[in-house]
């Protein structure tokens, strides 16, 4: 999901709706929906919820002990405070909305339907899309999936935001994006029936199959020509040989293909390995083995390609090589720009980084632009009052002040 993603961990909860209010703009719908968060109660009442849940959860056997989900653990959670208020051994506070939390949280409470409390939970993130906990969202829950979405959900502390990304006409339905949309439309539709269970029948998913689709999935997903110098998508020969390019027309063979995405998967073991255990410089350069073999696989828009560069980037972050990091970031935009949509949260932080990258090795007149770019998507994402934003405005007017200064000093 995210760049910078660190391992889910349930550090915080919220529930209940205080408030919901719609305003719109010219270009901006915003449903703003009070969530309650937990007020801290005192030592004791936390000992007791906590010596509650742990006494449930040890209960189960160790097989569910295994299937325990955030959002599970969280709805567990739910269930002891709302019992432990009833019996008034912690306060209730304010912000407890049980009532708004109501049909759902009764449908789905106690562990009894994991899977529709799967699909109702979200994460909450911070606005660099870092996963901070999970939290149920009634108002938030009743909002359906679309691939190409007109909104987008961020949150603003553990405040769920829902933020239009298209002009959204009176009467039209609000949706957005359950899952990561940037990937084929097949592997999109296996997402949702995996996760959400059911089949998408947005605008981008009714058109599987037909040739744009196909073609696509052949970039994102597909192989490239063995022709270095052809840019042409491969698409399986009928007699199942290989792939044949649709630009110039030359086969490429199945054993080939087979061979060297067994060695990417290999390296990959490997990579992922050396990455848990630390070893950035190892994992850097077994990375770099990987984009060397997908760039003879993949075509130039893959996603897998992507991704790789992604974790590239993120190695020669935490390495502070940042040459390398800004070489890598540099090589995403292409593929983010084609895979997102214009006001993608995902797309706007790349800008983001990219132009600190830039900044931060000299190249001020470049920053100016990425940083601009940023703020073009990023502001209609979280408005400009946000610290997030406030922080990044100020980036940006720093790196503008700096650029002048340089451009009158060459004078
Ligand atoms: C978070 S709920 C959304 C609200 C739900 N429609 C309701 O009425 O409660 C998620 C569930 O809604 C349904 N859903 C959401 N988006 C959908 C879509 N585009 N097409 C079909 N079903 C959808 C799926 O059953 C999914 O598991």
């Amino acid at each position: 999901m995210s760049l910078y993603q660190t391992e889910h961990q349930l550090t915080q909860d919220a529930i209940g709706v205080s408030r919901q209010v719609i305003l719109k703009g010219a270009r901006l719908v915003k449903l703003f929906v009070t969530v309650g968060a937990h007020a801290r109660y005192p030592k004791k009442s936390d000992w007791n919820l906590h010596r509650l849940e742990c006494g449930v959860l040890s209960k189960l056997d160790k097989d569910r002990q295994k299937s325990l989900t955030p959002s599970i653990r969280l709805m567990v959670k739910l269930y002891l405070r709302r019992k432990l208020q009833s019996e008034k051994l912690i306060p209730i506070t304010v912000t407890d909305n049980y009532n708004l939390v109501g049909a759902l949280v009764s449908r789905i409470l106690a562990y009894i339907n994991p899977f529709k409390l799967a699909c109702n939970a979200h994460t909450i993130c911070d606005s660099e899309l870092r996963p901070l906990g999970t939290g149920l969202y009634p108002i938030i829950s009743i909002i359906n999936h679309s691939c190409f979405p007109n909104s987008v959900l961020v949150f603003e502390g553990r405040v769920a935001v829902i933020c239009a990304v298209q002009r959204i006409p009176k009467g039209t339905e609000v949706l957005i994006s359950y899952i990561e949309t940037a990937g084929s439309t097949t592997t999109r539709q296996k997402a949702l029936r995996e996760q959400y269970f059911f089949s998408c029948a947005c605008p981008r998913c009714i058109k599987e199959g037909n040739s744009d689709d196909i073609q696509e999935s052949a970039i994102l997903e597909g192989y490239r020509c063995k022709d270095g110098g052809c840019n042409g998508f491969l698409l399986r020969d009928s007699g199942d040989k290989g792939f044949i390019c649709q630009q110039c027309g030359i086969v490429r063979d199945r054993e080939e293909i087979k061979k060297l995405v067994g060695e990417i998967n290999l390296l990959s073991e490997k990579a992922s390995k050396l990455v848990s255990s630390g070893f950035n410089t190892e994992a850097g350069a077994t990375y770099k083995m990987i984009e060397k073999l997908q760039l003879k696989l993949c075509h130039s828009f893959s996603i897998n390609l992507m991704r790789t560069r992604e974790t590239l980037l993120k190695i020669f972050m935490e390495l502070r090589d940042w040459k390398e990091a800004l070489a890598y970031c540099r090589s995403t935009i292409p593929v983010y720009e084609r895979v997102y949509p214009v006001f993608h949260p995902l797309l706007g932080l790349q800008y983001y980084t990219f132009g600190k990258l830039e900044w931060l090795l000299g190249d001020t007149a470049d920053a100016c632009k990425s940083l601009t770019k940023a703020v073009d998507i990023l502001r209609i994402i979280h408005g400009t009052n946000t610290p997030f934003m406030k922080e990044l405005l100020i980036k940006l007017e720093e790196a503008q002040a700096e650029a002048s200064y340089k451009l009158s000093s060459m004078n």
